[in-house]
């Protein structure tokens, strides 16, 4: 998508709402113009003592007329384009909102959450008021100068008085040039910090326990100190620029009015002006005031604008990382798994994090992963789901590249349980049922008891319905892995992976569900990733990584009896329980 696609694509599907506000405008111009020539005729014919009582019952009644129709007219076009506007802020923030889902984690790690926010809050509030306030001010300047201008000859102006009076504004486009970059830099330099503070603000809330347990509240505000001193700094130099810019236009309105009074007023003395006109050409040149003002603030705005749109039509452009192939193939259910030579690296990284690594995972196996830590358990779990892409060839399931899967298929047809379970503010229910928000009453508490969190939750006050996070109750950090292993455990996929995913559990509670595991599990394949042995003991098959390679493989018996990495992590783990029962 190039540069103000998206706008167009928008303006292009409503043209016609848009050609209607735009009429009504213009024609409520063309009536306001019309009262200065009401009212130098009214003069004329009082100075040349023609006017009766009814004439000026019916020069107040046309006047009136004048005034209502164009209020009517411009309110009317004025709430047409608002309405497009707002309109145009659900689209985007809607179509903004799907490219976020759609984008990878790399672009995340990137960009930060702040700048992402400042998208769909800050910039496509301005792209919406420039569409908005910029449509009418624009429509408005242009045609009440020209309505004003064809009036005035029409009034019998001398069209030399009109250029003459008129003149300084020619001015307009050499000032729109000199102050217009400089006010677009400065504003972009107020959406940088304003992005800074909000990503600063988030993080200070995010971290705001860490912050307290470790006494540093002070620090941390006068971090974010810092970022909101640079933004009021930077406001203030676009203000001042923009105050001085919006001050020039109608300083030059003002002086073509005093050149009208000193060009017109001699004019009207030595007869060559009537005074209706001359009274019709200080009012038009009153009214030309306000459309010069609008045109400074349509300037503004579009600077503005221009840099909000860019950056909002840049995200949309974003290619994701990881995407579909042309035609890709549904997932039904994960029969196998093969790995074939895997070796993968992390963008921007030098070193593999996976070398060489050749698996079969069978349908109905249960698959034990251990490691040291950063010995790249996560990141073939991470592939297997396409968070990142493993090369072409090198990763199979069923048989077919895993690139030849649909993205959607292949991540909802496996539940993955990861060791930080994000939970929403919503209620245990919803949590629980993520991936079906019409999930059976009786689905979730199963899931709830196999994952052991059953009990924990009916002594919530409003038990399932209990509402989680901000306004909710806390979860410990067992309790909050637990309810995210539910969420994965009524999915009943074909391939369930729990990530550490009971790296918060005690020691009991781990055994039960484990237990439970085993039972609901029977013929469809789980892999196990973590640290403890004791979660991987009854696996059918283990592997142990060992710097992104495969060191070790087999059962726990026969792993035990190699005395290799795994029986000396065996070894060090029995030996802490034994510490633990001892002290
Ligand atoms: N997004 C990333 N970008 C670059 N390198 C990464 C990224 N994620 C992980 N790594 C690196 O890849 C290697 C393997 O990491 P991985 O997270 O797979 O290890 P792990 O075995 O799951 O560790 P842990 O047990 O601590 O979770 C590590 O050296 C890590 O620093």
């Amino acid at each position: 998508m190039n540069d103000k696609e998206l706008l167009k694509d928008y303006v292009k599907k409503h043209w016609a709402a848009y050609t209607i506000a735009v009429l009504l405008i213009i024609a409520s111009n063309i009536d306001q113009a019309l009262l200065p020539l009401l009212l130098g005729h009214f003069t004329d014919r009082l100075q040349q003592g023609l006017l009766t009582m009814q004439d000026v019952i019916r020069y107040s009644l046309l006047v009136l007329a004048v005034a209502v129709t164009y209020n009517a007219l411009f309110a009317l076009g004025q709430y047409t384009v608002m309405k497009l506007g707002r309109r145009f802020e659900f689209f985007t923030r809607d179509k903004l909102f799907g490219k976020f889902s759609e984008l990878g984690v790399q672009y995340y790690a990137k960009q930060g959450n702040g700048k992402l926010l400042s998208y769909v809050l800050n910039d496509v509030t301005y792209v919406r008021e420039a569409i908005s306030n910029g449509i009418t001010q624009t429509t408005n300047a242009v045609f009440l100068l020209l309505s004003c201008i064809v009036m005035m000859l029409i009034s019998g102006i001398p069209p030399l008085l009109i250029c003459v009076s008129a003149g300084p504004l020619l001015l307009i486009p050499f000032l729109v040039v000199y102050f217009g970059p400089r006010i677009r830099e400065r504003s972009r330099r107020v959406q940088e910090s304003i992005a800074a503070m909000t990503e600063a603000a988030e993080e200070q809330l995010n971290g705001i326990r860490i912050s307290k347990t470790f006494a540093v509240e002070e620090i941390a505000r006068a971090r974010y100190g810092a970022t909101v001193d640079g933004i009021t700094e930077k406001q203030l130099k676009l203000v001042r620029l923009s105050s001085l810019f919006q001050s020039l236009l109608p300083f030059l309105g003002s002086i073509s009015l005093v050149i009208s009074l000193l060009s017109g007023g001699f004019m009207v003395m030595n007869g060559s002006l009537t005074l209706g006109s001359f009274v019709a050409l200080t009012l038009y040149l009153r009214i030309i005031g306000g459309p010069l003002q609008q045109i400074g603030n349509v300037i503004n705005m579009m600077q503005r604008s221009g840099a909000s749109l860019e950056r909002v039509n840049r995200l949309m452009a974003e290619v994701p990382d990881v995407r579909d192939s042309e035609k890709p193939a549904r997932l039904e259910a994960v029969h196998d798994i093969m790995l074939s030579g895997l070796t993968f690296t992390y963008p921007g990284s030098s070193l593999p994090a996976l070398k060489n690594l050749n698996l079969s995972i069978r349908e109905g196996q249960t698959l034990g992963i251990v490691g040291k830590t950063g010995s790249g358990k996560s990141t073939l779990i991470h592939l297997l789901l396409r968070i990142y892409d493993p090369p072409e060839g090198s990763m199979c399931i069923n048989g077919r590249d895993i690139h030849t899967y649909s993205l959607d298929s292949l991540r909802s047809t496996i539940a993955y349980v990861p060791q930080d379970g994000f939970l929403f503010s919503t209620t245990i229910r919803d949590n629980i049922a993520f991936s079906d928000r019409a999930a059976p009453m009786l689905l979730i508490e199963d899931g709830a008891r196999q994952a052991m969190i059953y009990d924990n939750i009916i002594r919530f006050p409003d038990r399932f319905d209990t509402r989680l996070g901000e306004r909710g109750v806390t979860l410990s950090g067992g309790q909050r892995q637990r309810t995210s292993l539910a969420r994965g455990l009524i999915k009943n996929s074909s391939l369930l992976i729990l990530d550490d995913s009971m790296s918060a559990v005690d020691a009991v509670t781990e055994k039960g569900i484990l237990a439970s595991l085993r039972s609901m599990r029977k013929g469809k394949t789980t892999l196990i990733v973590s640290h403890r042995i004791s979660a991987v003991m009854h696996a059918d098959q283990i592997i142990v990584l060992e710097e992104g390679q495969l060191a070790e493989s087999g059962t726990h018996p026969e792993l035990l009896a190699r005395q290799g990495i795994y029986a000396a992590m065996h070894k060090l783990q029995e030996e802490g329980l034994q510490d633990a029962a001892d002290q």
